[in-house]
Formats: C-alpha cells, structure tokens, sequence
C-alpha cells in the first residue's frame, strides 16, 4: 500500500502546534506516512525576514509559536498549490475568517478521493444555511472530511502537558488513520461517530468563551463563570440538536470537544482573555486582537456575529439569550453588565 502524504493547511498557533505532533509521528510510523511534512504558511515579514524562510532555518514559527521546535521534516511553503501538490492527507487549520478564500484557492488542485480533517473552530453561515466545514470541504473539493475538536490551548499542547481530544470520523479507518497522526502520550485522541457534533462544540464553545471572559472582566468571580458555562453548553447542545441531526448527547458531556473545551477557553483562551480586557480596557475586539494577539485571530465574535444572523433569520433568538447577548455586547454596543440579564 503506498504510504500517505500529509499536508497541512494553516501554520498559526494551533496549526505550529499540531505541525509539531504530525511532523514527529510520521517518523515514528514511517510504514504509514510519507516523511516530508508541507506546511502551507501564508507569507509575510517577521523581524524583515520571510516567515517561511525562518521556519526552514530556524524550524521555529517564531512568529505564532516562539520557543517551540518543529521537527525538520515540517517544511514552510508559501505557495498553496504547491503545498497540496500529491498530498493524501489534508489538514486545515487556519482561522474561519479565511477559509473561503483558501478554499478557492485549492479548487482544481487536489485529487479526489483522498481524506481530509478539519481543525477550524467555526461555522460557514449563508442567510438561513449553517454548514460545518468538513461538509464544506466535501461538498467543495469532493474528499471525506473528519475533524478534530477538543480543550487544546496550543501553547500548552505543544510543550506535551497532558491533554486529551476528539476526532469525529465519516470512516472509522480515516479516524484511525488521523489518530495515529496526532496522538503521543501527552496528546491523547477519542475517536467518535459524529463530525457535526465535534465541529459544532468546537465553534459555539468560542462564544460561550466571550461571556465567560466579559464577566470575569466585570469582576463577577467563579459562581458567574461556571452559570455562564453551564448555560452556555445548553445552548451548544440546543442549537446542534436543532439545526442538524444526528449529534450525539455524549459529545458534549463525555468528550473533550464539548464540556472540557467550554472549561478551557473560559478559563484561559484567547477569546476568554480578549473580552475580559473588552470589559476592563473599553477598547474595541480588533484595537486588543491587534494589541494583545500579536497577527493570532479572534474567532468568537465571528462566529456569534455569524449564529446571530441564522437565528434570526429562523425567527429563534429568543431560544438561546446567552448567544444573543454575546452578539449584541460585541457588535451592538449593549453594555457589558446586561449579559446575565434575563439568562
Ligand atoms: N490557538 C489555539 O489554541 C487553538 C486554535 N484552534 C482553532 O484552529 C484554527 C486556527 O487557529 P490558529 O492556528 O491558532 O491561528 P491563529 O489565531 O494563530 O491565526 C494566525 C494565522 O492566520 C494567518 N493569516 C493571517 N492573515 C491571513 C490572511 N489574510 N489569509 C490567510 N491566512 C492569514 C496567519 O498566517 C497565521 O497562520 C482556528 O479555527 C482556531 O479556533 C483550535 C484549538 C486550539
Ligand atoms: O480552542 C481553543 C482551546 O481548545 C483555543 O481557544 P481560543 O481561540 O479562545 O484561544
């Protein structure tokens, strides 16, 4: 059987982090992957240097994740048709905002028939359609897509403190197939029968992530943040049971893509950490992503911006008032201390 070739789509914090865990695994099963690990880097100047140049020279993503080495048969290539160029196996992972750009880009240069998994927390919103994009890529490229979900804060992933994901296979031999791509013995992955689950918990979580970061801005302590995740999984579940069938119960209380994600980004993720200082700075989301992310993407306001306009055009935002608020507080200058009104 000929050997898969990984290519990775996406080289931020996660995709540095996730490059790390591919790019050692391949060695270690050399009888199933190719060596020479792509990773497709969106070009720009760090310190007047070609960030890919520095990935190559230094195998550092000084840029989204100093201090941490990549294994050298992770190579930086800015050109994306030529990152993809013979891959097998697609890994994407950049922030939602650009994939559909990215998209575009791949149409015509990838062979059907191979596998793809998608680590992008979000959703692709058209007025009254909501579609998770492992359903995008599918239907887009014409390859099988998993994802990959779970409480992965990849600073602390990649310097292997013990953490724990979900992947949602289509077939369980692609998720196999993933597992044995991503999982070390700090790293440990769960397969499971639901791609939509995985995808939607990774992407709702993100706007439960913004309250729980707005009212540890307003000083409310842990009683508040543990209401704000509780109610905020509800919601989660809510809505995925709602609008697409077949997510399972057990993603969201069993599985590191649903509770153990709500934990981790409200209590320390960017978005938890970007509104909190929302709240205390009173400066706008892109004044502090700008400020306090150094070019790392915000995905929570997106994505409650994006649900708001799908529930609306459902006619049911009524049904889930703590998503609302998250929308109204970032968008609509609500103020910050009307977010636990009326939950
Ligand atoms: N960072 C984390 O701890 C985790 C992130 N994720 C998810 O993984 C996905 C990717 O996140 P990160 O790798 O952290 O990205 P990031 O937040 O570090 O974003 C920076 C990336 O965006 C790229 N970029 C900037 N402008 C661009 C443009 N105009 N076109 C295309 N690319 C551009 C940069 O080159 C860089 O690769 C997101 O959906 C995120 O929610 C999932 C788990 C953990
Ligand atoms: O998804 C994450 C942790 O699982 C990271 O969340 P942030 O994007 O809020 O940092």
């Amino acid at each position: 059987m000929s050997k898969e070739r990984v290519a990775i789509i996406g080289s931020g914090n996660w995709g540095s982090a996730i490059a790390r865990q591919a790019g050692k695994n391949v060695l270690k099963h050399g009888n199933v992957f190719e060596e020479r690990v792509p990773i497709w880097v969106y070009e720009e100047e760090f310190e007047g240097q070609k960030l890919t140049e520095i990935i190559n020279t230094t195998h550092i993503n000084k840029k989204y994740l100093p201090d941490v080495e990549l294994p050298s048969n992770v190579v930086a290539v800015p050109d994306l048709v030529g990152a993809v160029k013979g891959a097998t196996a697609l890994i994407f992972v950049m922030p939602h905002q650009f994939f559909p750009k990215i998209l575009e880009g791949l149409k015509g240069h990838v062979d059907h028939g191979i596998k793809a998994i998608s680590l992008i927390k979000g959703v692709e919103v058209h007025g009254n359609d909501i579609r998770i994009f492992a359903d995008v890529i599918e239907s887009q490229l014409g390859i099988s897509c998993s994802a990959l979900s779970g409480a992965n804060i990849a600073s602390e992933v990649a310097i292997d403190r013990f953490s724990e994901t979900t992947i949602g296979y289509r077939k369980k031999e692609d998720g196999e197939m993933w597992k044995k791509l991503f999982e070390t013995p700090s790293f440990k992955v769960h397969l499971i029968d639901d791609v939509a689950g995985v995808s939607l918990c990774g992407a709702l979580k993100n706007i439960v992530a913004v309250a729980a970061g707005i009212v540890d801005g307003l000083g409310y302590g842990n009683n508040s943040k543990a209401a704000i995740m509780r109610i905020g999984l509800l919601e989660m579940k809510h809505f995925c049971q709602e609008f697409f069938k077949d997510v399972k119960d057990g993603t969201f209380l069993a599985e590191s893509a649903g509770v153990a994600d709500v934990i981790t980004s409200c209590m320390g993720g960017r978005n938890f950490k970007v509104a909190s200082a929302f709240v205390t700075q009173k400066k706008p989301f892109d004044v502090l992503e700008q400020e306090m992310l150094n070019g790392q993407k915000l995905q929570g306001i997106h994505t409650a911006k994006e649900i708001h306009h799908f529930l609306k055009s459902h006619g049911r935002l009524g049904a889930y008032p703590l998503f609302d608020k998250v929308y109204h507080i970032c968008w609509d200058g609500m103020p910050v201390d009307q977010l636990t009104e009326g939950l």
